[in-house]
């Protein structure tokens, strides 16, 4: 009963249902990557300062295994401000933008776990960078 009344409305909108192809598919994550850029200031941020790491690796001349901790580190954090954000909508549809507990707990919890992964990133950096930093400032020193 319920499904019918789904696929109705589906039909009378027009623009839900499944991709026609795997072109549509790639078209709409492009999309969901360009909301996520323009709407979301952190997201923003996090690509900006993952550069940080990306240019000390390429400064330092960084190992293939320091390459490849330092990008997983940055798409860790990068895909889970993409979770926090899925995380946002999808409790702003739920509760249509009404002030819920729930709803609150929720929404830390998500950008919790966006920072918790920052700090793992950063703990990381430090690890790879802090020796050739001070390895560089003794050098000049
Ligand atoms: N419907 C709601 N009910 C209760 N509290 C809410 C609700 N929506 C948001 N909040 C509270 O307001 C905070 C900010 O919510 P908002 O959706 O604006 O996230 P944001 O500022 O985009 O977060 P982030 O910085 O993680 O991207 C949440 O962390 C939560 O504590």
């Amino acid at each position: 009963m319920l499904m019918d009344s789904k696929e109705t409305s589906r039909e009378k909108m027009g623009k839900i249902g499944k991709n026609p192809s795997f072109f549509a598919s790639v078209k709409h994550a492009l999309d969901g990557i360009g909301i996520i850029l323009r709407e979301e200031k952190n997201m923003r941020s996090h690509a900006l300062f993952g550069l940080i790491p990306l240019l000390s690796a390429w400064f330092f001349g960084a190992s293939p295994m320091e390459w490849i901790v330092i990008i997983f580190c940055i798409f860790l954090v990068i895909i889970m401000e993409f979770l926090n954000t899925i995380f946002e909508n999808v409790v702003d549809l739920v509760t249509d933008y009404e002030y819920h507990p729930l709803a609150k707990k929720a929404k830390d919890i998500a950008a919790g776990a966006v920072l918790v992964t920052a700090f793992f990133a950063i703990l990381i950096a430090a690890i790879i960078f802090l020796p050739k930093f001070l390895e560089l400032y003794y050098k000049l020193i």
